[in-house]
């Protein structure tokens, strides 16, 4: 073998282990005139430059379509208003991507062993010395003719770049990553696959992949794809269909694999994702502002990015629960409760109904009326908004019993002799002496006089009656009804056995302090679900236009004149897709609620978290999905994980669990799509090997039986362990952060313990990050969740960990959002020694 090495990096570039057969020291050769590496870099500029130069004119052709449908709306047809929608909107999504793609198109290099092609499976790169070489890069680049120039790293000709190793080589002899500054090719490294084909390729590298681990952090998470290893490529590339469930230690990249995923599944089944859309959720606003960046960097801007806390319109969370609520609020225990909640009497309801009919008064009180609500709450079956109408047959069908034991027609007809004068009368009785039916005060044929028909017409258009079904039966929105739960008497009711009564004062409290919790706003959803849609106003009635012959493209042709044509739907002009129209808030100003959206497909980080109720939040808006799962049990803060995860199941499969006639829930069918794939990550890529050891220290103390990930970059830097006096934690935090501010070049995280009433709350928390840059975030272990610092500094672990059942497992989550430097201050000499080891 006669390949050149030199500069060998102790791991891998994206491959997970060094070559073998390769000396990692070799010195840099040299051809007498630039070395080794130089001149490499310089061969693969002049490969990069034609991949710009193809890609200056794709994006040419992008924008010239672009002003194509611009172009052709001036035509202005209804017709030519929706090519124009699809041809703009598509155009622009080329363009943007291939926008995009400007910054590191070509990041990878595949050397392959020479092989024959059959006819119909022709080379995916060029052939150079007899080898196959394919470049892989942000999208796919083709020549004018046809031929591949970059292959999009979705693409199935890109996997071996991410799955060859030296055990399973898969072809491949050398696999290259290049590094770019812009369109400049700063560096490259090499894996050498299988050294014994390598005959006449030079390999080099630097450890750049572990280098680019230890880089400085800006604040959101940048994209992998130029690094992608072979345990995440295997998710990322996992089958679209049904579950797949990603676990792994703080930093293993679940996050980072999940939405590469996306934009894989976007890629390979843009049809089916593209339409219905693919939902991206996690646990808080701070953590989808850090993400939000990765999937339009990867061309991808179609998916929507929710955090649990504003998945319903009109209300944003912007607290946690304690402990002891949010295991009330997120129980599935809840369902029953708020079902009480909505059947119970709207506050303010009437307890008596009174109508007068011909004469008779006729009444309803308060037992009949409950009976009455009950009966339609049973036959309501889950939409109660739109039970209106039955409703009022159901309070007129008691009326009229009522009526009937009051005499009924009898007491009518008497009445009826009593009052009968006048011209109508008249005419009534000469109608009656010939057979006829009579007349109403507008001449039109009116209902039999007592007659049931009549009665329920009368009925209905008294005040007293319109007045009573509004207010007995009134349009309630979730909130109404939640809110009305802060009447502890209402709530007792509404309880039932199924909460604990020690919590209910507490649960009172917080809904009359206003509904703004995370659990909270899975709750409204189930009370959306519960209540349904109200009555729609009647349909816009279409425009004589429509129908109109004279009147062609809004206009009439024999007049001139402009024809208003209300069809046209003012969306229709403007340059959105259909999953941006179907987000659009569901409750408009007339009060209509619009459908829920649904998705094609779900992604849930931080899955761990999430409570029996949040899981059918999430499963509403995914019945047909399937589901990306994300999550790592030993960080979760949720107590009862067993409940949760049977919401879960019940949620990815799409229909409430089903129980047998016992009650007791059945195993869950199997089907395409309730197929699971499980998959695990272990190598932490994000924390040092000092700060992982101190994180796997309180994970042995937290879950004694659980594994950490392996870490891989050693920093040379140990964490530091305080011990200051309770009283000074705070300002000790504060001195941490400032002398970080010198150490490190990017963001810091001050993370402090969950607010109480008097310590850690957000005036604290203002105080402390007074007069720091940006660069620093103060914020609470919950909202740490998910997000990663250059450097952190962990306020009291103490509190952090008995503030909760879960308590350890919230602070182990705290202890890995290192990258670089961590500092933790307590004032307890015995965690110092638990957290150092000593
Ligand atoms: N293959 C990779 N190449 C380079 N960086 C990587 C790779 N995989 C993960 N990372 C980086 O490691 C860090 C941790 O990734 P990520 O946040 O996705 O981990 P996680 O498993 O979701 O962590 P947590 O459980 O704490 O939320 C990120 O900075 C990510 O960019």
């Amino acid at each position: 073998m006669s390949s050149e090495v030199t500069d060998r990096s102790p791991g891998s570039a994206a491959g997970g282990s060094a070559p073998a057969g390769t000396d990692a020291n070799t010195p840099a050769g040299t051809d007498g005139t630039a070395p080794l590496k130089d001149r490499e870099i310089a061969a693969e500029q002049r490969f990069v430059d034609e991949a710009y130069d193809r890609l200056g004119e794709m994006r040419e052709d992008a924008r010239a379509m672009l002003r194509e449908g611009f172009r052709q709306s001036l035509a202005g047809t209804k017709g030519s208003l929706v090519d124009r929608d699809a041809m703009v909107h598509q155009a622009a999504q080329r363009a943007h991507a291939l926008d995009i793609a400007d910054d590191g198109l070509v990041f990878g290099r595949l050397d392959l062993a020479p092989r024959e092609y059959a006819d119909d499976a022709q080379p995916s790169g060029r052939i150079v010395d007899g080898r196959e070489v394919r470049y892989v890069g942000r999208i796919g680049v083709r020549t004018r003719e046809h031929d591949s120039l970059v292959i999009d790293w979705r693409a199935p000709a890109a996997e071996d770049f991410y799955r060859a190793t030296p055990e399973e080589p898969r072809g491949v002899i050398r696999r290259r990553v290049l590094h770019s500054r812009g369109h400049k090719v700063v560096d490259i490294e090499d894996d050498l696959l299988d050294p014994d084909a390598a005959e006449g390729l030079s390999v080099v590298g630097d450890g750049a992949f572990l280098a680019s681990l230890a880089r400085t952090r800006e604040g959101t998470m940048r994209d992998i794809v130029a690094t992608i290893q072979r345990e995440q490529d295997e998710v990322i590339r996992a089958p679209a269909d049904g579950t797949v469930l990603v676990r792994g230690a703080p930093g293993t990249g679940k996050t980072a694999v999940a939405l590469h995923r996306v934009a894989y599944l976007l890629f390979r089944h843009r049809r089916r994702f593209g339409s219905r859309g693919v939902l991206v959720v996690g646990p808080n606003p701070r953590f989808t502002s850090y993400i939000e960046r990765v999937l339009p960097s990867l061309g991808e801007g179609s998916a929507t990015l929710r955090s649990l806390g504003d998945l319903v319109p009109g209300v944003t969370a912007s607290a946690h629960d304690t402990p002891e609520l949010a295991r009330a609020k997120g129980s599935e225990a809840m369902v029953a409760v708020l079902r009480r909640a909505v059947t119970d009497h709207a506050p303010g309801a009437p307890d008596e109904l009174r109508v007068v009919y011909r004469g008779v008064v006729v009444r309803l009180d308060r037992g009949r009326l409950d009976r009455l609500r009950a009966e339609v709450h049973r036959r309501a079956r889950g939409s109660v908004n739109t039970a209106r109408g039955r409703a009022a047959e159901v309070l007129l069908d008691a009326l009229w019993d009522a009526f009937g034991r009051l005499g009924g027609p009898q007491a009518v007809e008497e009445d009826a002799e009593a009052a009968g004068q006048g011209e109508l009368a008249l005419w009534n009785s000469i109608l009656a002496a010939d057979g006829l039916g009579e007349l109403d005060a507008d001449g039109r044929p009116a209902p039999r006089r007592g007659s049931r028909e009549e009665f329920d017409a009368r009925v209905r258009e008294q005040r007293a009656f319109t007045d009573f079904l509004q207010a007995w039966w009134p349009i309630r929105t979730p909130l109404d009804v939640l809110t009305a739960l802060s009447d502890p008497a209402r709530l007792r009711r509404a309880a039932g056995r199924d909460l604990d009564r020690g919590v209910l004062d507490a649960l009172a409290a917080s809904w009359a302090s206003g509904i703004r919790t995370y659990q909270d706003v899975a709750l409204l959803d189930e009370l959306d679900a519960q209540l349904g849609s109200p009555p729609r106003p009647p349909r816009r009635r279409r425009a004589p236009a429509a129908d109109d012959p004279f009147v062609v493209d809004g206009v009439n042709v024999l007049t001139g004149e402009a024809v208003p044509d209300e069809d046209w739907e003012p969306g229709m002009d403007e340059l959105t897709t259909s999953i941006e129209r179907m987000e659009r808030a569901r409750r408009v100003d007339d009060g209509v609620v619009e459908e829920r959206p649904e998705y094609a497909h779900i992604v849930v980080d931080e899955a761990q978290d999430l409570s029996p109720m949040q899981w059918r939040m999430l499963g509403r808006r995914g019945r047909q999905a399937s589901w990306t799962i994300v999550e790592d049990p030993a960080q979760s803060a949720w107590e009862d994980l067993q409940a949760a995860r049977a919401a879960m199941d019940a949620a990815l499969g799409g229909e409430k669990p089903a129980r047998n006639r016992r009650g007791r829930r059945q195993p869950a069918r199997t089907s395409a799509r309730t197929v699971r794939h499980e998959y695990e990550l272990t190598t932490n890529y994000r924390n040092s090997v000092e700060i992982a050891a101190v994180s796997a220290r309180v994970l042995a103390e937290a879950l004694p039986e659980a594994r950490p990930a392996r870490a891989v970059r050693e920093s040379g830097l140990d964490p530091v362990v305080r011990v200051v006096p309770a009283e000074d934690l705070r300002t000790a935090a504060r001195e941490a952060t400032e002398e970080l501010l010198g150490q490190v070049e990017g963001t810091i995280g001050l993370i402090v313990p969950m607010p109480t009433a008097d310590a850690w709350t957000t005036a604290d928390r203002e105080r402390l990050a007074d007069g720091l840059p940006d660069r620093v975030q103060v914020l609470d272990v919950l909202e740490a969740k998910g997000l990663e610092f250059d450097a952190a500094v962990i306020a009291a672990p103490e509190t952090v960990a008995s503030q909760s059942p879960r308590g350890l497992r919230v602070l182990y989550v705290a202890v890995s959002r290192a990258t670089q430097r961590l500092t933790v201050l307590t004032s307890s000499p015995h965690w110092q020694s638990l957290l150092l080891g000593h």
